[in-house]
């Protein structure tokens, strides 16, 4: 039987890629005005050698005014259209590899069989049981210590709630569409994906029983598997796409370093207890 280990006592239209090219691609075609000047392509291209916006390339140290290699400014504006391209790429394939993976989003998919095992998952990870669960053992509780550890627990798990309330308002990423939203119990916030809550406290929860519980190996293993399967549950139902979870485990890691922040000793709580009174 594991015992408390108390912490004192111990989708855009076009392609991205073209989407990113699209700006220093015109900047290389003749302005208008040049065209009008001459129909010779080659004279419009020597003009256009002579526009103030050739004129300042030619000034930058990397220079292109023999119009070979782009210029220091094009570089300056080439970055951020990459960063932005990397981006939307990554979000593509997190979109595309998301819709493969949601296997059991509904009864008709390919792995539909097996979606009430991911359900199982899905309950194992809601906010109710463990807010319930961690109630009732600080209520059963006869040690000092198991309190603390529960009450910290508590804590933790609203703390959870109300940051992951605060991302998924900000962010308002939709669920994937292949995703039927027949969840229980959820917020208004919970429609949307990003991040996914169970993922966070899956997270938080797992480092929390491993650094609090002594549990024997065996047991220390099933609470890691427990974790990676509540966060693969959520793409394999469609719930979630892929980043959402992995932002979600590292969102609930990050999470657990905060209840360790904010750790209340008994005599914190006696104090704060004693100024409210
Ligand atoms: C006492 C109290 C405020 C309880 C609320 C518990 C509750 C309804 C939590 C929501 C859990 C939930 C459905 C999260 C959504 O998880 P995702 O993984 O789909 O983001």
């Amino acid at each position: 039987m594991p015992s408390p280990k108390a912490k004192n006592a111990g989708r855009s239209g076009g392609s991205p890629v073209l989407g990113g090219l699209a700006k220093p691609l015109n900047r290389s075609s003749p302005p208008q005005h040049l065209q009008r000047q001459g129909s010779d392509p080659t004279t419009a291209r020597l003009r256009a050698s002579e526009s103030p916006t050739r004129r300042r390339g030619s000034n930058s140290s990397t220079g292109s005014a023999s119009g070979q290699g782009p210029s220091e400014e094009d570089g300056i504006r080439l970055n951020p259209s990459l960063i932005r391209v990397s981006l939307s790429s990554l979000l593509a394939i997190d979109l595309w590899l998301s819709k493969r993976l949601g296997v059991c989003a509904c009864e008709d998919s390919s792995c539909g069989s097996v979606r009430p095992l991911m359900k199982l998952l899905e309950v194992s990870g809601h906010g109710i049981p463990w807010l319930v669960g961690a109630a009732y053992c600080l209520y059963k509780s006869d040690s000092a210590a198991g309190q603390e550890v529960m009450l910290n627990l508590l804590m933790g798990l609203l703390l959870d709630l109300i940051l992951v309330g605060f991302v998924k308002a900000v962010v308002r990423r939709r669920r994937p569409a292949h995703n039927q939203m027949d969840m229980f119990a959820t917020f208004s916030v919970d429609r949307y994906s990003f991040p996914s809550g169970h993922a966070t406290r899956a997270a938080m929860c797992g480092r929390f029983l491993l650094a609090h519980l002594v549990l024997a190996p065996p047991l220390r293993v099933l609470v890691v598997l427990w974790v990676g399967l509540v966060g693969l549950s959520r793409v394999l139902l469609g719930r979630h796409n892929v980043t959402d979870v992995l932002f979600g485990f590292w969102m609930g890691y990050c999470q657990y370093n905060l209840v360790e922040m904010m750790w209340l000793s008994p005599q914190t709580l006696q104090g704060l207890l004693g100024q409210l009174a």
